[in-house]
């Protein structure tokens, strides 16, 4: 008697540009892999593309401009979106599942503020909603938080999430490479946003710090829960400053729980560009590479490290996800159902206790030190190191503080700016990653 042949698994991409064009190749290139995990031939039923006389190396017959034809199609059971942005994806996405067919998304964007809709969509479909690669590319992160530590209670998720402002503090940390040169390079190599403004601004690493906090504290938080600042204020004098104190500057995406004196628990969630010493693990994170720390009351430490950005890097976690969700098709089963019972407070970002770096420029006379002293510690702010650098009209204070209220660090910041004698605070950043 001959077994009978598993029924194809039909799959439609949406978007056919850096990562897009990478998961059509694998899905043709890797077919017989593919139909051997799965357990059934994987086939590619259309890609939807924005400009069809654009040449793309694949039979055209299965190209379209018409993603919304193509995802009502009785022969697709996974929609694979890689468009990017909020509309039409949010639309094709939410139609897709309640048509009953999975859906496997990159798009951080769209799913930081989003994945309350979708993940009721496709609870309501019976069907899956994967992403992970959505946050830090290739690295697996999304599944290890919602299924390898479902039964522990995570208390931290840190790390450089975003692959390309990582490219350009790497190499203006390296050889003082030109911001909007490395910037330009990124968007060649395929790392950038379409609009590399939610790069360079903050706001990928905090749409990735929403979906990263959702998960790990099993509550809703969107992008408009996380305090971000980006890194194009950065200069090479704060990386130089950076150096001069054993440090680099990274720009960290941060989520935490908060146990507050009376046992409440709060979430903080937050995105800046901030010093890091040189002997931290984050510190060796360069190029487009990412790096999350998580921690859990049980399991303790764990990093997960690779490629953060690029297509194929991107496009082997799209792959893994898609595989996931052909299996469910093919043998029943679910992938992991959002969860949100929590529903953990924010912390706002003044509540959060952080250590501060300010470099300011200052009339070279005595008695600025004690002033500048004063408006620390009259707010209660201890300090861990002052430094003078240049002299004369170039006079510059540089001084790192012990961890206090974020909102007392920047009052003071804010009065040091109203001083006479300080002339300019030409930067204040962060200190992450030390123990005081
Ligand atoms: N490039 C990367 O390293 C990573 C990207 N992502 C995410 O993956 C998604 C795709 O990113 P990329 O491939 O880099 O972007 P991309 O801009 O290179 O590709 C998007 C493609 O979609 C096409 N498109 C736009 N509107 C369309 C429509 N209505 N119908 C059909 N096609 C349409 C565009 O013409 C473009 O070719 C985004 O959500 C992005 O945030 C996630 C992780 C890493
Ligand atoms: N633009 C993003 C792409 C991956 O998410 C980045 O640079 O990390
Ligand atoms: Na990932």
């Amino acid at each position: 008697m001959t077994e009978k042949k598993a029924r194809p698994i039909g799959v439609a991409v949406l978007g056919m540009g850096n990562v897009g064009t990478e998961v059509v190749r694998i899905i043709t290139d890797n077919a017989n892999d593919l139909e051997a995990r799965v357990g059934a031939p994987v086939e590619l039923r259309g890609v939807a593309v924005r400009d069809l006389s654009k040449p793309r190396g694949i039979d055209p017959s299965l190209l379209t401009d018409k993603p919304e034809e193509l995802i009502t199609r009785d022969d697709v059971d996974i929609v694979v979106e890689l468009i990017g942005g909020i509309d039409p994806p949010r639309m094709l996405i939410r139609e897709a599942l309640q048509g009953g067919k999975s859906v496997v998304t990159a798009n951080k964007a769209l799913l930081a503020d989003y994945t309350g809709e979708l993940a009721t969509a496709a609870a309501g479909a019976k069907v899956d909603l994967y992403f992970e690669a959505a946050v830090a590319g290739a690295i697996p992160v999304i599944r290890p938080l919602m299924q390898s530590l479902a039964g522990d209670t995570v208390t931290r998720v840190a790390g450089i999430v975003n692959g390309t402002t990582n490219f350009i503090l790497s190499a203006m940390d390296a050889d003082g490479s030109d911001y909007a040169e490395t910037l330009a390079e990124a968007g060649r190599l395929g790392y950038a946003e379409a609009d590399p403004t939610a790069d360079v601004e903050g706001y990928d690493a905090a749409a990735k710090a929403a979906i990263l906090a959702s998960i790990a504290f099993h509550s809703r938080v969107t992008a408009l829960n996380v305090y971000r600042e980006g890194i194009s204020k950065i200069t090479t004098h704060d990386l130089e400053s950076a150096k001069a104190l054993d440090c680099t500057v990274k720009l960290l995406s941060i989520c935490e729980r908060i146990v507050d004196e009376d046992g409440t628990q709060r979430i903080s969630a937050r995105v800046y560009p901030a010093l890091v010493p040189l002997a931290h693990p984050l510190a060796s994170v360069n190029g487009a590479f990412n790096a999350v720390v998580v921690e859990a009351e049980n399991a303790g430490r764990l990093m997960f490290y690779g490629q953060g950005a690029g297509g194929a890097p991107t496009a082997s976690a799209v792959l893994g996800d898609m595989v996931m969700a052909a299996r469910n098709k093919v043998h029943g089963g679910r992938g992991p159902l959002e969860s949100t019972y929590a529903s953990l407070p924010i912390a706002p970002m003044g509540d959060v206790r952080t250590r501060y770096y300010v470099s300011m420029r200052v009339a070279d006379r005595p008695g600025v030190l004690s002033t500048v002293a004063g408006e620390f510690s009259s707010r209660n702010i201890s300090i861990s190191t002052v430094r003078q650098e240049g002299a004369g009209d170039d006079a510059r204070l540089v001084v790192v503080t012990h961890r206090a209220p974020d909102s007392a660090l920047s009052e003071t910041v804010a009065a040091l700016e109203k001083l006479e004698s300080v002339l300019s605070v030409s930067s204040v950043l962060r200190l992450e990653g030390t123990n005081d």
